[in-house]
C-alpha cells in the first residue's frame, strides 16, 4: 500500500498544477517541452554569475556562491517538474526556490533593517532558518498555495529593496534597480497571465508565457543579485571600493552587470 503511494507522487501529472502550455505536444515523455527547455536558462546564467561575482565573494564570504550554485538546482528541478508535472517535481522546484530565498536573506538582508530584538547576522540567520523550516513543513499542507506564497516572499524582497534604494544616491545602482524591477514586473506578469488567462492565450494559440517567465526571472535575479551584492559591498567591505560594470559593453551599460573591486586588500 505505502509503496503504491510512493510511486504515485513520482508519476506523470500527479501534481495539482498544470501550466498553460499544451501537454505532450512534441514527445510522449515530456509533458511541457517549451517550459522544460526554457528551464535550462538557469544553467547558462549560473556559471557566468559565479564567475562575475567571484572577486566580491572572495573578499566578502565564499558562501555568496551558494545562491547561484543553488540556482542550478532550481533549473534542474524546474526542468524535471515541467517534464513530468509530478508532485515530487513540484515540491522540489518550489522548495529549492524557498531555500535560495532563505540563503539570499541571511547573506544580504541589510543590518539596518533587522528587527529590534536581533543584534547580529548570526542570530538573524537562525531566525530565517526557523521560518524556512516551518515553511518547508507547511508546504505539504496545501501545495497549490505554495507558488503564491513564494511570490509573496518575492514581494517582500522587492519592498526591502525599495526601502534600501530610497536612501541611495548612486546613479549606477539606481539604474540597475530600475532595470531589475522592470524585469521582475514583466516576469511576474507572464507568470500570472499563464495562471489566470490561459483560455485567452489558447484562443490566440500562444501558450508559452510560463517559459518566458523562466527566462525573464533568471535575468531579473542576475541583475538583482548583482545590485544587492554591490550595496552590501559598500556597507560590509567598504575598503574594497566596489564599482559597477557591464559585460560585454560597459560604455553603453548593456549586458550583464558585475562588481569590480578597485581596492582589494583589507590591510593598508
Ligand atoms: C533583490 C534581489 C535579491 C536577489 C535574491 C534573489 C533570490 C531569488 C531566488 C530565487 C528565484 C528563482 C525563481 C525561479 C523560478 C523558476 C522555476 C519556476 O518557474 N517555478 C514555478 C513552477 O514552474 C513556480 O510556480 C514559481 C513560483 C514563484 C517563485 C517566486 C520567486 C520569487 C523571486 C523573487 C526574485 C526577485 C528578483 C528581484 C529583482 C528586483
Ligand atoms: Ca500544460
Ligand atoms: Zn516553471
Amino acid at each position: 500500500f505505502t509503496s503504491e503511494k510512493m510511486a504515485d507522487v513520482f508519476s506523470y501529472e500527479s501534481s495539482d498544477i498544470d501550466w498553460c502550455e499544451d501537454n505532450y505536444k512534441h514527445s510522449e515523455h515530456v509533458v511541457e517541452s517549451f517550459n522544460t527547455m526554457s528551464s535550462f536558462v538557469f544553467f547558462i546564467i549560473a556559471p557566468v554569475m559565479l564567475y562575475l561575482l567571484h572577486p566580491y565573494a572572495k573578499e566578502r564570504n565564499l558562501a555568496v556562491h551558494l545562491v547561484w550554485i543553488m540556482m542550478i538546482f532550481v533549473g534542474l528541478f524546474s526542468a524535471y517538474f515541467h517534464m513530468t508535472l509530478s508532485f515530487v517535481g513540484q515540491m522540489l522546484d518550489e522548495l529549492s526556490i524557498l531555500w535560495v530565498l532563505a540563503v539570499a536573506y541571511t547573506l544580504w538582508f541589510p543590518r539596518r533593517l533587522f528587527p529590534p530584538f536581533i543584534e547580529d547576522r548570526a542570530t538573524f540567520s537562525s531566525l530565517v532558518l526557523g521560518v524556512t523550516v516551518i515553511a518547508t513543513v507547511s508546504s505539504f499542507i496545501k501545495p497549490t498555495a505554495n507558488a503564491y506564497a513564494l511570490n509573496g516572499f518575492g514581494l517582500h524582497l522587492l519592498y526591502v529593496l525599495a526601502v534600501e534604494m530610497r536612501r541611495c544616491t548612486d546613479e549606477k545602482a539606481l539604474r540597475l534597480a530600475k532595470i531589475s524591477v522592470l524585469l521582475w514586473v514583466l516576469a511576474i506578469s507572464c507568470w500570472i497571465s499563464d495562471r489566470v488567462g490561459c483560455s485567452i492565450w489558447q484562443k490566440l494559440n500562444f501558450c508559452y508565457l510560463h517559459g518566458f517567465w523562466h527566462i525573464l526571472i533568471a535575468v531579473a535575479v542576475a541583475y538583482g543579485t548583482t545590485l544587492v551584492a554591490y550595496l552590501d559591498a559598500h556597507y560590509e567591505i567598504p575598503y574594497s571600493r566596489p564599482g559597477l560594470q557591464y559585460w560585454p559593453c560597459n560604455e553603453w551599460a548593456v549586458g550583464l552587470p558585475h562588481i569590480v573591486l578597485k581596492g582589494t586588500t583589507k590591510t593598508r
